[in-house]
């Protein structure tokens, strides 16, 4: 079976966050089980893209609107990832390394997805399944429907999974004219309140519509942002599919990223001299219990609750326990994580901005990674944490739930709450600080959590199985 991937984000090409780790992984893991899985994303000038070689496999033009514009399609020449990774070059739209953000992001994307569609309706066979993920690519399971150009590919099964329902994409319905003509009858498959709406595009066109944890399933059908009435319209074709994590890339054992590698067996010592490394960088005491967080600094990760938190955990258990954060995002956040580390400098620190290195050495030299998101679609971090024998304290919510087990109930694997409010984090960093004392429970968490399977193979098959059920 041949599976077209299209997305923004694929670790190590080009990430910022879980669909990056998402789309590097799966394909592998796919290719490996005996299929042909591709990936598709946009040539930004990130230092990947600027150190590997790639062949031209493609180059044409789209039109976007009155806007013409010259694209090529570029493919890696190694195959280093696991699976062939074609780039869309669009010089005049993807000029630096920049994924999202951009004043005209509506306009790349679309061009994007346009020129990935008519590159494939070029090919002189047709792919069995097109994999769009979130909405920077919800118009292509529209377009190849109803667009007169892609005739040739119209039978294309197309999924489509939603990473994080927050994010539509709308634009206002003056733009409809930058779409390749369409069906005008199947105009209103675009739209959703008054506007276009990609991300509900694809919930209306595509095949089948998953998302990356059956508990987040559950709860677009109550609140989707908007498009919850929608998701409970087509939930015949929805599902929930958990995330794996990439076993390879995220080894303790293994992991080139870390000071000191190691396994189940000698977690006590491998964490203790990774803990030490990380707290000397820091400026941290490396006795006390280290409980860090990582990710976008944004409500929905419940990061606007960490100042607070911080601040009056710190004041409450003074000389209990440190605190590390690393991430990047709303400047008021970032802001008051400042002015919170100014006051708390010897027991809290703070990296604002984006790193990969750090973040593997965090997972494994914390003893608590605190999540306490508002919105949780899935969640990476948590895996990662309990592959890494990193205790997760997490609210219940989404895939936090579906993964994380509280450590009061019988083999439980971390520490969970119920509330994104302070009262509730700090409450469950009181109860992690009492699970720190008792040194035999923790170990025995730690090893019992190194060794739980959250790798891709099982989610992997699930996704197959639903590509199977779409074959005519
Ligand atoms: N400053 C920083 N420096 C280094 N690394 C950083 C970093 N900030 C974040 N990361 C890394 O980015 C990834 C974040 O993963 P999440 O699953 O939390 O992501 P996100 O909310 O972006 O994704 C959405 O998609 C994913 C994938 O489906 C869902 O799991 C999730 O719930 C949903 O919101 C992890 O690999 C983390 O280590």
């Amino acid at each position: 079976m041949e599976i077209i991937h299209v997305s923004a984000e694929c670790y190590p090409v080009a990430k910022v966050g879980g669909l990056g780790d998402v789309v590097g992984a799966l394909p592998k893991y796919q290719q490996q089980a005996g299929d042909i899985a591709k990936v598709v994303l946009p040539a930004y000038r990130t230092r990947f893209i600027e150190t590997h070689e790639f062949e031209q496999v493609h180059q044409s033009g789209v039109w976007v609107g009155q806007q013409w514009y010259h694209f090529n399609v570029l493919k890696e020449k190694t195959n280093l990832l696991g699976f062939d990774l074609y780039l869309v070059e669009i010089p005049d739209l993807f000029n630096s390394a920049q994924v999202y953000g951009a004043w005209n992001d509506t306009e790349r994307f679309l061009a994007f997805q346009i020129a990935v569609l008519d590159w494939i309706n070029e090919w002189v066979h047709t792919p069995d399944v097109i994999h769009c993920h979130d909405h920077h690519t919800g118009l292509i399971p529209f377009l190849i429907q109803h667009a007169f150009k892609y005739h040739r590919i119209r039978g294309v099964p197309t999924v489509l999974t939603i990473h994080n329902a927050q994010y539509q994409g709308q634009f206002g319905w003056e733009q409809f004219y930058r779409l390749p003509a369409f069906d005008p009858a199947k105009g209103g498959l675009l739209g959703w309140n008054n506007a276009i709406n990609p991300l509900a595009a694809g919930i209306k066109s595509a095949w089948k519509v998953t998302t990356v944890s059956p508990g987040y399933m559950q709860e677009l059908y109550q609140d989707a942002n908007g498009l919850q009435d929608l998701l409970n319209y087509e939930m015949g074709k929805t599902s929930g599919i958990l995330n794996g994590i990439d076993t390879q890339v995220w080894d303790p054992a293994k992991d080139n990223m870390l000071p000191a590698n190691y396994k189940p067996t000698t977690v006590a010592k491998g964490k203790q001299a990774n803990k030490l490394a990380l707290c000397e960088r820091f400026d941290l005491d490396p006795s006390l219990p280290l409980f860090s967080f990582i990710g976008r600094l944004v409500g929905d990760k419940g990061a606007d609750l960490l100042p607070d938190v911080i601040g009056r955990a710190l004041y409450e258990q003074a000389g209990k326990l440190n605190f590390l954060v690393l991430g990047s995002g709303d400047p008021h956040i970032e802001w008051m994580l400042e002015q919170t580390r100014a006051v708390n400098a010897g027991n809290f620190q703070l990296f604002i901005g984006y790193d990969e290195v750090l973040s593997h050495h965090i997972y494994a030299g914390s003893d608590f990674l605190l999540m306490p998101s508002r919105v949780e679609p899935c969640g990476l971090n948590q895996m990662y944490a309990l592959r890494y024998g990193t205790i997760p304290i997490v609210r219940s919510t989404g895939g936090l739930r579906d993964t994380v087990t509280d450590f009061g109930d019988k083999g439980g694997n971390g520490v969970r709450f119920l509330h994104a409010s302070s009262y509730d984090v700090i409450h469950a960093i009181g109860r992690a600080i009492e699970l720190y004392a008792d040194e035999k429970k923790l170990l025995k968490m730690r090893k019992a959590n190194m060794l739980i399977d959250h790798s891709w193979d099982r989610s992997a098959q699930q996704y197959l199985d639903l590509y199977k059920s779409l074959k005519q």
